[in-house]
């Protein structure tokens, strides 16, 4: 999604969360002063044509690991849940709130690490960024510039999706959504009911 079309929608998130647009500016930009590479097009590499699972991280994806086919993108956590269970991920969207130290060994391993840069996420960005020393892709929610790019989509997931609709993938699959999921928090619950609406404007009906 181009950002003209995708800014009216994250208006409504920032006024729907009270998060604020400066702040993804200011955390934008923290990024992109430690980003030395784009690895933008091995990303595009992997989905280019291709069919793309996108895992998130709900209760129901240790299940739905069989159903899993192409190019694999994980959301955030859910990396670590497939690692432990043998599936490395071709590329994982981060915000970095759920980093750990798999995740700097998997990008070592050649998993892209896409990192989302956001005004409650700086310090993470600034603690996490300089320890890949694998491939790495830089996002923001705001206006995309240089090295720091913006397909459109909110949290990690429905990014993912986005990101393998601009790419060019084929067909984008779901394994690990729930987004009825009633065992989170509030403002889990309201990123989830954004990821479906942010979802159905691609044409997926989660
Ligand atoms: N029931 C669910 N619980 C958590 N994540 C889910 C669920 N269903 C789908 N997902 C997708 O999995 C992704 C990764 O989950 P994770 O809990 O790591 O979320 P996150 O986006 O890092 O959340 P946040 O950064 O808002 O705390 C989410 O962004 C969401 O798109
Ligand atoms: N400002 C801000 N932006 C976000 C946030 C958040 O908590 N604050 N969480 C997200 C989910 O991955 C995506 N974007
Ligand atoms: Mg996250």
């Amino acid at each position: 999604m181009k950002f003209e079309e995708w800014e009216p929608l994250y208006e409504e998130i920032l006024a729907y969360f009270a998060f604020e647009r400066e702040g993804d500016e200011e955390a934008a930009r923290v990024l992109a002063g430690l980003l030395s590479r784009d690895d933008l097009p091995a990303l595009r590499a992997l989905i280019e044509g291709k069919t793309v699972t996108v895992c998130g991280n709900a209760p129901c994806l240790p299940d739905e690991i069989e159903e899993i086919e192409g190019t694999v993108l994980a959301a955030d956590a859910a990396a670590e849940v497939l690692a432990a269970r043998g599936v490395r991920p071709d590329a994982v969207f981060t915000d970095l709130d759920g980093a750990t130290d798999v995740l700097i060994e998997m990008n070592r391993a050649g998993t892209i690490v896409v990192v989302h840069a956001h005004g409650d996420n700086i310090p993470l960005v600034r603690n996490w960024t300089p320890r890949f020393v694998g491939p790495l892709v830089g996002t923001t929610q705001a206006a995309p510039f240089g090295r720091i790019h913006n397909f459109g989509g909110f949290s990690d997931g429905d990014r993912a999706a986005f990101t393998a609709h601009a790419l060019g993938a084929t067909a984008v699959r779901f394994v690990g959504f729930d987004l009825d999921d009633t065992g989170v928090d509030p403002v889990k619950r309201g990123k989830l009911a954004w990821a479906r609406r942010l979802l159905a404007l691609l044409g997926h009906d989660l």
